[in-house]
């Protein structure tokens, strides 16, 4: 998948959405959570979450280390006890259900396949539980196996497989029970990033024909914005923002959204009464008409946050700002460059063409493309 850090534009989704974003309504939601709560010691590791899930909907957890992306999980699928507030399947609270009789699958990070069986035992192992007779069992295992793009594999020794075979087996272990709902813990975490980028795609193809309901964790905002319906942001134990992968990157809800995505050119600002200038440490920068301000109001002190394609060399003569390039990164489609404003405002990010990027040491002039400007949420100190 799409190396998001620091890259000019959203990605593009591993397919269109086949089933469209579908924000979760009471009615169809199959996971609910109200006012969830875990702590651990006095500290809330899940700090009143309210959540939903719609049926069919793939819902991708992000955040950083700490955030309680796993807590969240652990407490859907009956594996953390809750401290308050309540989660609903289907409409049921499922308070003092145990994690066997949710009907929800999990699959791990490290996998946790059984070293001891073959592929075939290792995805028939939920099905042999619940009793279901073997012939059944071969028929729906080899089903699973065509599925999951290892058709045959039945015989074949688990410790002879490539670890993105691995994580296909589980996969299809994980979803031999027909979960109503599947979790994923960091799914793709161990594998070498150009095969996560191909079984992402491919993951969300199959849970689209599938029609599975999904939710997953992961660190990986990659990952995270190539396979979801929805991305969910969490920040110390609460969700910082909830919206469709686009709706996220074109706009995060706040300075500590926009980090984490990876952006580095936000600053404070003071935002005119009008709306339509911010005085910042790089100037005044003109805004787009019309911003989106969420829910505080348009002017006063708030985050600014410019995207590095907003981000213009021009001649010095000709430009407000003058930098001089400290740094060139590579990026594949475009250079990132490294900016020093003179005086001691804050360094600027530029996404230039390949063939234009100036060297280190070059002196340019800076101007910055309102369109590319969000005005941020938030309050000032994140
Ligand atoms: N069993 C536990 N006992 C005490 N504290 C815990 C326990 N499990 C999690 N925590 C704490 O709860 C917070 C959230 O942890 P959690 O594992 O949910 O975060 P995460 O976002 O999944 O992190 P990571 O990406 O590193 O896996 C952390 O501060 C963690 O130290």
């Amino acid at each position: 998948m799409t190396e998001l850090k620091k890259v000019q534009g959203p990605p593009a989704p591993a397919r269109a959405p086949a089933r469209g974003p579908a924000p979760a309504d009471g009615a169809s939601a199959l996971l609910r959570l109200d006012d969830a709560t875990v702590r651990f010691g006095g500290r809330a590791a899940l700090d009143a979450v309210d959540l939903e899930v719609a049926r069919h909907e793939i819902v991708c957890v992000l955040g950083p280390s700490g955030s309680g992306k796993s807590t969240l999980l652990r407490a859907v699928a009956g594996l953390q006890h809750l401290d308050g507030g309540r989660i609903s399947l289907d409409g049921h609270d499922q308070r003092g259900v145990p994690a066997h009789r949710r009907g929800v699958g999990l699959m791990f990070q490290d996998h946790q396949l059984f070293p001891q069986r073959d592929v075939g035992g290792n995805v028939a192992f939920g099905l042999r539980v619940r009793g279901v007779d073997r012939r059944e069992q071969a028929e729906h295992v080899r089903e699973l196996l065509a599925l999951v793009g290892l058709p045959g594999a039945e015989r074949r020794a688990v410790s002879a497989l490539s670890g993105g075979e691995q994580q296909r087996v589980a996969l299809a272990r994980a979803l031999a029970p027909r979960p109503r709902l599947l979790m994923l813990d960091e799914p793709l975490g161990q594998l070498d990033r150009s095969l996560r980028e191909r079984l992402v795609v491919e993951l969300r193809q199959l849970f689209g024909e599938l029609g599975t309901t999904v939710l997953a964790v992961t660190h990986d905002q990659g990952e995270a914005f190539a396979l979801a319906d929805r991305v969910v942001v969490m920040r110390d134990g609460r969700i910082a923002q909830s919206g469709t992968p686009l709706e996220v990157w074109q706009h995060p809800a706040d300075a500590f959204v926009a980090r984490f995505l990876g952006f580095d050119n936000v600053v404070e600002a003071k935002v005119a009464a009008a709306g339509d200038t911010a005085d910042t440490p790089w100037g005044r920068l003109r805004l787009p008409a019309g911003p989106r301000q969420g829910a505080a109001p348009a002017g006063g002190a708030r985050h600014l946050l410019v995207r590095p394609a907003g981000v213009r060399l021009a001649d010095p003569s000709d430009a407000a700002l003058t930098c001089t390039v400290t740094a060139r990164t590579f990026r594949g489609t475009h250079v990132a460059l490294h900016l020093r404003p003179r005086g001691d405002s804050p360094g600027i990010e530029a996404a230039c063409a390949l063939r234009e990027a100036p060297e280190p040491g070059a002196e340019v002039g800076v101007t910055f493309d309102p369109a590319e400007i969000v005005v941020l949420g938030g309050d000032l100190a994140p």
